[in-house]
């Protein structure tokens, strides 16, 4: 055709391309494409590439040569007249004598070739995709017909091989998309508004033992015990109220997931909802925590081990209550006593004067003696942690829980609870703790699953609790809860010679430590010790037995600079009847507060009448009601 006697008619000859090319796609498109350009054009060879940029080379997509296809042929475009196609915004034609224009082109001259015909194909911006072009061992008229048609077939072309390229890049990103998905070590499970799942990974029919093709259609109810469902419903309905589509929300707690075999496993999910074609999907991604549970419990017992270990590391060295004054060997003997009942102690006495020791004596003279005893200093915390310390957490109960996380309470299980400093505990989680002493159970902070504990509870104070209670400050049931068994412990300076004992046996350990000979107390030394107030009781003195080693010369101990005149009675010190210290309007105060309060305790806050407390004070009961008022004392437990 591409001469003056053309071989069909253009209208028959694009008839006869568009017949042989219409139903094919891809590279059955393109081998017939050259093989029908070829016939109805009437030349000697036509081939489609695609240009790889990178090599500046052109890959035949399709290559017909002399009635035959050419396999697999592939060129760099440098030297040959498809380059100058490249460069070409049309039609580039070279009616003859292309072998001697080109001849450098490798191939041209074996096949004859004389003239040829190409045109670039590219995409929308204008990127070169590859290119269509004819050679034909015959001069090559320009005939506008047969050009025209080849310029259709070259875009029709560049379409296919556009359509082509974002197939190709499809299906890598959806087998990129695939390996994610199926690489994930979740459980992704996908379901529609009808509750159906409409598509699983790898990882969910392995967790949940269900074939790939068993899973499509399945109710979403067969997956999860009722408790969970219901949880999974709740979840569903918070995103649906969401506006915006591609929210997620984590399913709060622990939920119980069921296999095909009807066999459970805990896990953890996290919801997502999103918009398909207006189809409404939700992703759940769920985690098998069987392993992480087994783990956390194998800690959970390591702790346990650990606290006991730390607890008889500390009780080697803090072991033996030194002592023989009557007041302190009362304590201990009394500790004893009570040690193998499991009753509630409430260990009071100034700060320093052993109740640690004492509460430790309770423990490993109880039954328990071989679990662990459990220490916590309310005061040492701020009031927001103290919960979750005593009770746990679970994982995102507030900002920073990342881990779920076991309390006291539940490391204590079986042993001994030392609650010190009893009076500083927040009054919101008094009622909690009242809970756990009378009904053994509790929640973790952020969950609603109750915990059950069998937990000896013994605290400590040095605080006038029952001072608290009348204030409003302490809960008076749990005052009474806990001063079950009270055991009051003496401070040193009513300990007579025990602050001497206690002084050799620090300097002893001190000098152990020191790696020293022992000092020797002389009398002035022991005069001083016996003269000091002790604000600050034992463990005052080992501070000061301490530094009066480390800065003494020539052996002997220096004590006397440190020691201050016996004047200094601690903030929380009770006024001291039978002295003739003058006190303040303050302590007057407190005096008059905890004289009514023990009035009350004693009569059951019964006010008027011969059994009543005015009655215990010689007072009119008008006149015990104004000063119940005045000084704000409330009763909580009536
Ligand atoms: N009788 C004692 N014999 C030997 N060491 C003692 C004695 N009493 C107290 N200690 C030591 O003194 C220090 C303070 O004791 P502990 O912590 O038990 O006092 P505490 O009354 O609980 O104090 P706080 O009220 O401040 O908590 C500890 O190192 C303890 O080992």
């Amino acid at each position: 055709m591409l001469t003056k006697t053309p071989k069909l008619s253009g209208l028959l000859a694009l008839k006869k391309i568009v017949e042989g090319t219409s139903d094919c796609t891809g590279q059955r498109f393109f081998e017939s494409l050259v093989q029908n350009l070829s016939e109805v054009l009437d030349v000697y060879g036509v081939w489609v590439t695609e240009y790889l940029q990178k090599e500046n080379r052109l890959r035949a997509l399709a290559f017909w040569l002399d009635h035959n296809f050419v396999k697999e042929y592939e060129y760099d475009v440098r030297g040959t007249p498809c380059e100058r196609v490249l460069g070409t915004q049309g039609i580039c034609h070279i009616p003859d004598r292309v072998v001697e224009l080109f001849p450098n082109d490798p191939d041209l001259k074996s096949w004859g070739a004389v003239s040829y015909l190409g045109v670039a194909l590219k995409d929308m911006d204008g990127r070169v995709l590859g290119h269509l072009s004819l050679l034909d061992n015959k001069p090559m008229e320009e005939v506008p017909e047969a050009f025209a048609i080849f310029k259709i077939f070259a875009s029709r072309a560049a379409a296919e091989l556009l359509r082509l390229r974002y197939e190709k890049l499809l299906t890598e990103k959806e087998a990129k998309l695939n390996r994610l998905i199926n690489g994930a070590c979740e459980a992704i499970v996908e379901f529609n508004e009808q509750l159906e799942v409409s598509q699983v990974n790898q990882q969910a029919v392995e967790t949940y033992n269900i074939g790939k093709e068993n899973f499509t259609g399945k109710p979403i109810s067969e997956l999860f015990d009722e408790n969970s469902l219901q949880k999974l419903l709740r979840s569903v309905s918070v995103l649906e109220q969401q506006e915006n589509f591609l929210s997620s929300t984590w399913m709060q707690g622990q939920l119980t997931c069921v296999r095909a075999n009807r066999a459970t496993f805990p896990a953890e999910a996290t919801l997502s909802r999103y918009k398909v074609d207006r189809e409404v999907y939700f992703a759940l991604f769920v985690r098998d925590i069987k392993e992480r549970l087994k783990t956390q419990e194998k800690l959970k017992n390591l702790s346990v081990e650990a606290a006991m270990l730390r607890e008889k590391v500390s009780a080697r060295h803090n072991g033996c209550i030194i002592g023989n004054s009557t007041a302190l060997l009362e304590a201990v003997e009394l500790a004893e006593k009570v040690a193998p009942t499991n009753a509630t102690v409430l260990i009071y006495g100034e700060t320093g004067t052993g109740k640690g020791l004492i509460a430790r004596t309770i423990h490993t003279s109880s039954q328990r003696k071989e679990k662990p005893l459990v220490t916590l200093n309310c005061a040492a915390l701020p009031a927001e942690l103290i919960e979750s310390e005593l009770f746990g957490h679970v994982k995102g109960a507030f900002t920073g829980a990342a881990t779920t996380r076991e309390g006291r309470f539940s490391l204590a299980h079986n042993g001994t609870i030392f609650l010190d400093e009893i009076g500083e505990l927040p009054l919101q989680l008094q009622a909690k703790l009242l809970r756990v002493l009378q009904e053994g159970e509790f929640e973790p902070v952020g969950s609603c699953q109750t915990q059950k504990v069998n937990v000896r509870v013994v605290t400590a104070t040095n605080r006038d609790l029952l001072l608290e209670v009348g204030k409003g400050q302490f809960r008076e049931d749990l005052y009474y809860r806990l001063n079950v068994i009270p055991i009051p412990v003496p401070p040193l300076r009513k300990r007579g010679e025990d602050v001497i004992l206690l002084a050799e046996a620090f300097i002893r350990q001190c000098a152990k430590r020191m790696g020293i000979p022992p000092m020797l107390l002389n009398e002035k030394n022991k005069l001083a010790l016996r003269s000091y107030h002790w604000p600050g009781n034992v463990r005052e003195l080992q501070n000061i037995i301490e530094r009066g080693m480390i800065i003494s010369s020539d052996g002997k101990l220096n004590l006397i600079p440190l020691i201050a005149p016996a004047s200094h009675p601690t903030k929380h010190r009770q006024p001291e009847q039978g002295t003739d210290k003058i006190l303040t309007e303050e302590e007057m105060k407190e005096l008059e507060l905890k004289n009514i309060m023990r009035a009350l305790e004693k009569t059951h806050w019964k006010v008027s009448g011969k059994d009543g407390a005015a009655a215990l004070l010689h007072i009119p009961s008008t006149t015990l009601n104004s000063r119940i008022m005045k000084l704000g004392i409330k009763h909580t437990y009536r």
